[in-house]
């Protein structure tokens, strides 16, 4: 058997559940060859241990283990973030929540804000934002009720060289945060938001992910009812202020009576759709953006 890198990169490719990408991802993490070199070097030779291993990837994924869990981090808007089992893996319909905060935080005029990404698991959001906007952050906190999703979080802080911005904190969402008296500029939030009935799950997410992060009480809304109803604890009312949250496609409607109830013409709010048309984040603001 030929061992040629693209070789076995079209091997790759013939599982469908994996992109170009990631094919070339499984090669560089076996062969601790840089990405890029991977792809300049498709017609050098690969070893039989280096291909065996790589099969073995294969077969686990075949099981439906997802390949972020199987090389132990997920690129994240081009950001490395380690996971393991006891986080999700960060999705790429995520990543757009920070196009909104890196727009807010443009525009913001306040050069040192304070932000909160609740629900952090990974820590992906909190850490992107950190390392997207290094000059206008002055302190991130990143909280979840999960001590082990916590552990994972600080190796990437750690990784990311962030301790110094980055704090994280052990919290029953809210329980802790509101008697702080720090108050955030930005909240960003991916709570758990999948209704306990929804049999609509990828078998994947359900056999290999946290059930911790997946499922909500009150049809998946527990959370961003939560949110709303402190928002005048949580956030810098008196400053400029946004909230983003990721949302399911289907709650849009529970959400938005939600709103006008308890918010009503207080503080503005619009909700956004995904790359795939789906209703996917739901931007609370005081001040026009
Ligand atoms: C959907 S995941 C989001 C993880 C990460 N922010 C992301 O976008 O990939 C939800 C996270 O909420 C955490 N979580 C679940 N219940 C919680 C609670 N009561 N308080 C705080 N965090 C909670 C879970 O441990 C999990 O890490």
């Amino acid at each position: 058997m030929k061992n040629k890198i693209i070789d076995v990169l079209n091997k790759l490719l013939q599982n469908e559940k994996l992109g170009r990408s990631d094919a070339i991802e499984i090669i560089s993490y076996v062969t601790k060859i840089e990405y890029n070199e991977v792809i300049i070097n498709q017609n050098n030779f690969l070893s039989k241990k280096v291909v065996k291993h790589i099969f073995k990837i294969l077969k686990s994924l075949a099981k439906g283990k997802p390949l972020a869990y199987i090389l132990g981090y997920k690129i994240f808007r081009g950001h490395k973030i380690i996971v393991n089992k006891n986080t999700l893996i960060p999705r790429m319909e995520t990543e757009q929540i920070l196009d909104y905060v890196n727009d807010f935080i443009k525009t913001n005029n306040k050069n040192k804000l304070n932000a909160l990404d609740l629900c952090t698991g990974s820590g992906c959001l909190g850490i992107s934002m950190f390392l997207e906007n290094k000059q206008s952050i002055n302190k991130i906190v990143i909280s979840d009720i999960s001590k082990k999703a916590l552990k994972v979080a600080k190796q990437n802080v750690e990784m990311h060289d962030a301790t110094s911005n980055i704090e994280l904190f052990q919290s029953d969402f809210l329980t802790n945060i509101l008697n702080d008296k720090n108050k955030f500029n930005i909240l960003v939030c991916n709570p758990p938001y999948i209704d306990k009935n929804d049999l609509n799950i990828d078998d994947s997410t359900l056999k290999y992910e946290p059930k911790l992060a997946l499922f909500a009480e009150d049809n998946g809304l527990f959370y961003y009812k939560e949110v709303i109803k402190n928002i005048n604890r949580i956030m810098a009312i008196k400053e400029q202020f946004i909230i983003v949250f990721e949302i399911g496609w289907k709650q849009k409607d529970g959400l938005e009576t939600y709103l006008n109830n308890e918010i009503g013409l207080k503080y503005k709010w619009k909700f956004t759709k995904d790359y795939f048309n789906n209703w996917r984040n739901l931007i609370i603001f005081n001040k026009e953006i």
